[in-house]
């Protein structure tokens, strides 16, 4: 299933799941970049047919420019509406992202953090991730425990960021507003997309190497619950057996779901009892230990 698919279909399950009202609503942590697009044109989808609805859910964008109108096509503020809000049922006063042009940026910075609080903080933040492992603007050398705040871009990121630009590197601004990674990690479940060969090292880096600031994606190991969904081209600088590892645990997880599946179907039609059921569709040894673990 193509990355985006995947990703949206994951999101408007967590919403739908969490079902939210007017009292309870979702709180949502966006990001901008080319990765994401997919995602939202496929959430989009899902709202068009009724599947999943933005009434209730409010969002936190990671980051914006300093100093670009927000008028102007490449600010984060054009990109998100551009992309997703115009096109779903999400209220506009739901729609939070930084203002790079607000007279104190380090108040807007400090409001920013504490409206997530005031919200009770970030349900699930979607995340992409630059070339050089940054998550939002948190650039490598950022420190793990930043908060919202002004950021200045590395050149790699400017040089990346060009292609928005017509190629003009001096168009793309110096500075930015960027959740901290801090931030990030206290959400309560982190989902990043990483996808395409550019993205290859930061990937290994961040999932291979240790924690460490210079790979700030690599924070995301101290994190409970976080899910990086990655394509084919983001895994060429993992080894082989890490692939072969993860591809294991989903197919593990897979035989675990279909099982589950199975066992409800039956348990619904009265046909076979849990103890029986257990055993249906089980490839191996290890997935019966989890799914039999898991059923008690
Ligand atoms: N601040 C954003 C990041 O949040 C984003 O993850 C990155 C990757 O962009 P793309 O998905 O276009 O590669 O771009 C910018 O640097």
């Amino acid at each position: 299933m193509p990355v985006g698919d995947y990703i949206a279909n994951y999101i408007a399950k967590r919403i739908n799941d969490f079902a939210p009202t007017a009292e309870k609503l979702f709180v949502l942590g966006l990001p901008t970049g080319s990765s994401p697009i997919p995602t939202y044109q496929r959430l989009i989808k899902l709202y068009k047919e009724g599947k999943v609805s933005f009434k209730h859910v409010v969002t936190f964008n990671m980051d914006e420019y300093v100093g670009l109108p927000s008028e102007h096509p490449e600010s984060y503020h054009t990109f998100m509406f551009r992309e997703f809000f115009s096109h779903i049922d999400i209220p506009p006063s739901q729609v939070n992202i930084l203002d790079g042009n607000a007279p104190d940026l380090i108040g807007e910075c400090n409001a920013y953090e504490s409206r997530i609080k005031q919200y009770g903080g970030i349900e699930l933040f979607l995340a992409g991730i630059g070339e050089d492992g940054h998550i939002a603007f948190n650039e490598p050398g950022s420190s793990l425990a930043s908060r919202t705040r002004i950021k200045t871009l590395a050149y790699d990121t400017i040089l990346a960021n060009a292609r928005f630009f017509n190629g003009d590197v001096s168009a793309v601004p110096r500075m930015a507003l960027t959740v901290g990674v801090a931030t990030v990690l206290e959400a309560r479940e982190v989902v990043v997309v990483v996808t395409g060969l550019r993205k290859s090292l930061a990937l290994s880096q961040a999932i291979e190497g240790g924690v460490n600031h210079l790979w700030t994606l690599s924070a995301l190991q101290l994190h409970p619950w976080a899910l990086i969904v990655v394509d084919e081209d983001a895994t060429a600088e993992l080894h082989v057996k890490t692939v072969k590892y993860f591809k294991s645990i989903e197919r593990v997880q897979e035989e675990v779901e279909r099982t589950q599946r199975a066992l409800a179907e039956h348990a619904a039609s009265g046909e076979l009892r849990i103890g029986e059921a257990v055993a249906v569709g089980l490839g191996g040894e290890a997935a019966a230990a989890g799914l039999a673990g898991g059923m008690e």
